[in-house]
């Protein structure tokens, strides 16, 4: 459990620290243009010292707010499909909001570390291992996509580690760190040019400059 939030006050996942919700369109990886509704978690003990949702990280700012709330405002716009991301999702019970989101009929996609255990049902899982705190095993054959953030060529070697165990289907991105994108995107396209089975994915939203 993430530090500060008991999972008792959470009600088995019927309250969850809530950070914002938002209409827009996924920005990365394998579903990037679809419009999708976040939903995004408050707590991460993960750490990454590029990570741009920092503000998320601390659970206690983010009172536990009833998941009904949010889900009649993912059903009141045209969204059909949802993001659940945060700060480090799985850190909570997400049985109850996915279980509800799915009865509507709404496709259910996870935004994910992968550093505690799953809990829930997701339509598509994108992981993105971080060597602070790496996936669980477990983790590894339920995504459907790897996302692995390259700030320099070391992470080349750590993109190859997780690839090699994640199930056959699953897709394959590097995404470069925002930060020093423009510097490590020339050995980013060479790598994914010697090696098709990768992709790139770049974070459009900014681009867009949109949520
Ligand atoms: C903010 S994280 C939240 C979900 C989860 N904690 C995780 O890391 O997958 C959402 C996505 O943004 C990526 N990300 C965070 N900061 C980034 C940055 N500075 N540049 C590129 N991708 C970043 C993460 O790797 C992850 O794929
Ligand atoms: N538009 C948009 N797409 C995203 N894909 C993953 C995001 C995330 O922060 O999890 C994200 C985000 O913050 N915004
Ligand atoms: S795991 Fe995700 S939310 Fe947590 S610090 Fe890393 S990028 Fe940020
Ligand atoms: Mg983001």
């Amino acid at each position: 459990m993430a530090a500060g939030t008991d999972n008792a006050l959470l009600d088995g996942g019927r309250l969850l620290p809530l950070v914002e919700d938002f209409y827009t369109i996924q920005g990365e990886g394998y579903h990037a243009g679809k419009p999708a509704y976040f939903i995004r978690l408050g707590g991460c003990d993960v750490g990454c010292s590029w990570c741009d949702a920092k503000y998320t990280w601390n659970p206690k700012l983010y009172p536990p707010t009833d998941v009904g709330t949010v889900i009649d405002r993912a059903t009141s716009c045209a969204a059909r499909a949802i993001v659940i991301t945060g700060g480090e999702p799985l850190i909570y019970p997400l049985g109850i909001l996915t279980g509800e989101l799915r009865r509507r009929g709404l496709e259910i996609f996870l935004e994910t570390s992968g550093s505690h255990p799953f809990s829930g049902v997701f339509d598509w899982v994108c992981l993105s291992p971080k060597r602070r705190q790496p996936p669980l095993d477990d983790a590894y054959g339920r995504a459907h996509e790897l996302k692995v953030i390259v700030e320099s060529e070391a992470d080349f070697e750590w993109a190859e580690r997780n690839a090699a165990r994640v199930g056959r289907h699953c897709r394959l991105y590097l995404q470069p760190e925002w930060s020093v994108s423009e510097r490590v995107m020339p050995a980013i396209v060479e790598y994914v040019k010697a090696r098709p089975e990768w992709n790139i994915s770049i974070q459009t939203h900014k681009y867009m400059r949109i949520p």
